[in-house]
C-alpha cells in the first residue's frame, strides 16, 4: 500500500477525498496550443494574427486554431484566476488540470492559483500527442518512460517538488504511433506501481477509443481508474457506444461549451452541440452507465473565457446542470458525474 493510499494527490499535496466537491474533470488553467494552429481559408489570411476584439469574436469562434493569440490561454493567468473564484461561488471545488508535456504544463501557475483562489486543483503527469513528442521523448524505452511518469507523481514535475495526481491526459492520434504506444504501456505500468486515475485523449476515430483500451490492458492498466475523454466527437453510434461503455472505463464528455460549424481536426465530422451532448449522456444513463460518465468543459483556447466573451469555467454548473435535469437526467445521476465518480476514479487505490 502506498503513502497516497486513500487519498487525493492536488497541487497543494494529498487531501481527503471527501474535501474534492463537485469537480470538473478535463480542464485546462495554463497552456499553449501553436501544434494545432490550422491555416483559415486563403481569403482570410489577415485574421490570424488579430488580437480576439469584439469584431473577430464569432470569427475566432469559427476558427479557434486559426488565430495565433488564441492558442495562448498561458497569458490569461490573472483572468483564469478570476474565474476559479467565481466557480468557487458556483459551488464548484475541484478542477483536474489535464495539461501534459508537449502543451506547457506550468505546475507552479497552477499551486499558485490554488492558493489564491481555494479551488483543489489536480495535475496530469505523462506526454500529449506524439506531434509533440521531442526526438529525446521518442527515443526512450518505456522503462525510462514510466520512471519519468513516476516520478512526476511520486516526486514533482518541470523540476519541482509540485506533484501531480493523474496520469494524462495522455495524447493519442490515429492511427496510434510507436512513441504514443510506448507512453500508453508506459502509462499501464505507472497506474500498476502507483493505483492512481488515468486520462485519456483518443485519437478522432471511433476505432481510437477500443484501440488504446486494448493497449492499456495488455500492459497490465486497470480501466476502472481510466477515463476516456473526448467521446463527445469519437463515438457518435449508438451501439458502437455502448459497445464500448461496456468495456468499463469512465466516459467523459468534456467539450461543453463548444459550439463549432466546421471540425477543421476532422471535416467530415459534424461537432455536436450542447443539446446533443446532453441526449448522449441522457443515453447512457438510460442504459445504466451512470456510474462511469464524468462531465467538463476542456477549456484550450481563450476565446472560451468569459473575458472574451466565451462561456468559461463555471458553464456547466450554472447552465448544462439546469438543461440536464429538465430533460430527465435525475439530481442524483448528476451528482454521480460531478461528485462521486469524480471521487472514485480521483482516489489512489
Ligand atoms: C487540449 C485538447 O487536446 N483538446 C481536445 C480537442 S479535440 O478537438 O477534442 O481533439
Amino acid at each position: 500500500m502506498s503513502a497516497l493510499s486513500g487519498k487525493v494527490q492536488t497541487v497543494l499535496g494529498p487531501i481527503d477525498p471527501i474535501l474534492l466537491g463537485r469537480t470538473l474533470t478535463h480542464e485546462h488553467l495554463t497552456m499553449t496550443f501553436d501544434l494545432c494552429y490550422h491555416p483559415p481559408p486563403p481569403d482570410q489570411e489577415a485574421l490570424i494574427h488579430q488580437p480576439i476584439e469584439m469584431k473577430n469574436r464569432f470569427w475566432v469562434q469559427l476558427n479557434p486554431y486559426s488565430c495565433k493569440d488564441n492558442l495562448h490561454l498561458n497569458q490569461e493567468t490573472e483572468a483564469v484566476k478570476e474565474e476559479l473564484l467565481h466557480f468557487k461561488k458556483a459551488g464548484g471545488g475541484t478542477i483536474v488540470e489535464n495539461t501534459t508535456t508537449g502543451i506547457d504544463r506550468d505546475v507552479k501557475t497552477l499551486k499558485k492559483l490554488s492558493q489564491e483562489t481555494g479551488v483543489n486543483i489536480i495535475s496530469g503527469a505523462g506526454f500529449y500527442v506524439d506531434a509533440s513528442h521531442s526526438k529525446e521523448t521518442r527515443s526512450m524505452s518505456v522503462e525510462k518512460l514510466t520512471g519519468i511518469i513516476t516520478d512526476e507523481i511520486l516526486h514533482g514535475a518541470d523540476g519541482t517538488d509540485i506533484k501531480c495526481g493523474v496520469i494524462g491526459e495522455i495524447g493519442t492520434s490515429w492511427p496510434i504511433t510507436d512513441s504514443e504506444k510506448k507512453v500508453l504501456q508506459a502509462t499501464a505500468y505507472a497506474q500498476t506501481q502507483l493505483g492512481c486515475p488515468v486520462i485519456i485523449h483518443p485519437g478522432r476515430h471511433e476505432l481510437a477509443p477500443f484501440e488504446v483500451v486494448r493497449i492499456l490492458q495488455e500492459a497490465g492498466g486497470d480501466l476502472s481508474k481510466t477515463v476516456m475523454s473526448h467521446m463527445d466527437r469519437t463515438i457518435f453510434e449508438k451501439e458502437k457506444l455502448l459497445e464500448f461503455a461496456k468495456l468499463g472505463s469512465y466516459v467523459e464528455y468534456d467539450l461543453f461549451g463548444t459550439e463549432m460549424l466546421n471540425y477543421y481536426f476532422r471535416p467530415d465530422v459534424d461537432m455536436p452541440c450542447d443539446n446533443e451532448r446532453i441526449q448522449s449522456v441522457r443515453f447512457l444513463v438510460d442504459e445504466g452507465y451512470e456510474d462511469q460518465l464524468l462531465i467538463a468543459h476542456d477549456v484550450h483556447t481563450k476565446n472560451r473565457l468569459t473575458k472574451y466573451g466565451g462561456h468559461g469555467y463555471s458553464y456547466i454548473l450554472e447552465y448544462i446542470v439546469p438543461k440536464m435535469l429538465t430533460r430527465g437526467i435525475s439530481q442524483s445521476a448528476v451528482d454521480k458525474m460531478l461528485i462521486k465518480n469524480p471521487k472514485k476514479w480521483l482516489t489512489f487505490k
